[in-house]
């Protein structure tokens, strides 16, 4: 996949939001409200919309690409017989191998647009912790500039332990994205984030919100295990908060999105400063590898061949490559992608059939995990 984030122009690259988060943290709802935020600026900068999720029922914005349009999520469930975690995770293996073509219609809209935003699943571990989903992140990461937005449903975070396993969930995204990240307390309508950034910035205020929260203590007065490593990791988190922005929104009432977006048009140097040259890095690796593995292939097959043809110089003469013997099996043009804003949707579209080479094979793949 060609990196064209690296390419000047006259107009900066569109921003790739990609919003994950616990279910119910409100990821749907924000994306709804930073698109009408968009669309109420003076210019309006209306985002291209993707949403990933292929079990939800209703979204509240209008998708450009809606993964509901190439694959039905029920009919994966029927058809490999699957529990609905793992139906949703292959209808997003599945969707993953047409990303290509999601790319390209991202591309074409890159000098209309300033932000493309991505909705992911409900349930946050079949984005961050399965293959499809780092395949979608590196696809959009090495052609657009990226942000990951993760969503944390404040009032569900007040106490220490909550808060905690959400910051480590927080970290482990980080880390493997290696993205910027921006940390969106939603849900500030009802509970305001003061208390989370207060944690964040001040050691000990998180070290005394856990020594006074209920069950720190076992029964002879001294800290439990739980209460000692919860200690522990907070000191490692310490570290981690340094690397991320925190802002409070509420998708209901649209408090701080405008802080929100101040904190995604900063990561954009970041992307170039820190992402960038890693994913160069990567990249040039990857290839020394290949090529590596390419010309000792190379050396052994010729080795072979020598050795062949001195010891069947007759069947040696015959061994010529015929190209047009060749099977063209190669079906990529095929194009399923639907981009709503330029095509109309020709109803329910479920691609099953790479998944067999032939109808009655018994296959299950790509099978989830
Ligand atoms: N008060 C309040 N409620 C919110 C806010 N954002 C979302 N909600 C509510 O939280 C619930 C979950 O919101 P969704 O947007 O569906 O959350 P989600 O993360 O997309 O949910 P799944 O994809 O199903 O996991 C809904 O009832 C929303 O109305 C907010 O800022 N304030």
């Amino acid at each position: 996949m060609a990196s064209q984030a690296e390419g000047s122009s006259s107009k900066k690259k569109p921003i790739t939001i990609i919003t994950i988060g616990m279910a119910g943290a409100g990821k749907s709802t924000f994306v709804q409200r930073i698109n009408s935020y968009l669309h109420s600026l003076d210019p309006p900068k209306p985002p291209y919309i993707l949403n990933l999720d292929p079990a939800v029922t209703h979204v509240p914005y209008e998708a450009n690409i809606d993964i509901r349009d190439t694959v039905n999520y029920q009919e994966v469930m029927k058809q490999y017989n699957l529990g609905p975690n793992g139906g949703i995770m292959t209808a997003l293996n599945l969707f993953t191998t047409k990303f290509d073509q999601v790319l390209d219609l991202v591309e074409k809209r890159a000098d209309d647009v300033d932000y493309v935003i991505l909705d992911t699943p409900g349930q946050i571990e079949i984005f961050t912790w399965s293959a499809s989903g780092s395949i979608i992140t590196d696809a959009v990461a090495s052609s657009l500039p990226t942000v990951v937005a993760y969503i944390i449903d404040t009032p569900r975070t007040t106490a220490p332990a909550t808060f905690m396993s959400n910051m480590l969930y927080a970290c482990s995204i980080l880390y493997k994205t290696k993205l910027p990240f921006v940390l969106v307390f939603n849900k500030t309508d009802v509970q305001p984030h003061d208390f989370a950034l207060d944690w964040m910035t001040d050691f000990e205020a998180f070290q005394l919100a856990l020594a006074t929260h209920g069950g720190t203590r076992d029964s002879e007065g001294e800290p439990t295990y739980m209460n000692s490593l919860m200690n522990s990791m907070s000191l490692v988190l310490d570290e981690f908060y340094k690397n991320l922005k925190a802002v409070g929104v509420s998708s209901v009432t649209g408090d701080g999105v405008k802080e929100f977006f101040e904190a995604v048009d900063a990561s954009r140097e970041e992307y170039e400063k820190d992402y960038l040259p890693e994913l160069e890095r990567a990249r040039k690796r990857k290839e020394e590898t290949l090529q590596a593995a390419k010309q000792d292939s190379m050396n052994r097959l010729l080795k072979d061949l020598t050795i062949d043809r001195e010891k069947n110089p007759a069947f040696a003469a015959q061994d010529r490559w015929d190209p047009d013997a060749e099977d063209d099996d190669d079906d990529d043009d095929e194009t399923n992608i639907i981009d709503r804003s330029a095509d109309p949707w020709p109803g329910q579209y479920v691609d099953l059939t790479r998944a067999q080479r032939h109808p009655d094979e018994d296959i299950n793949w790509p099978r989830p995990g």
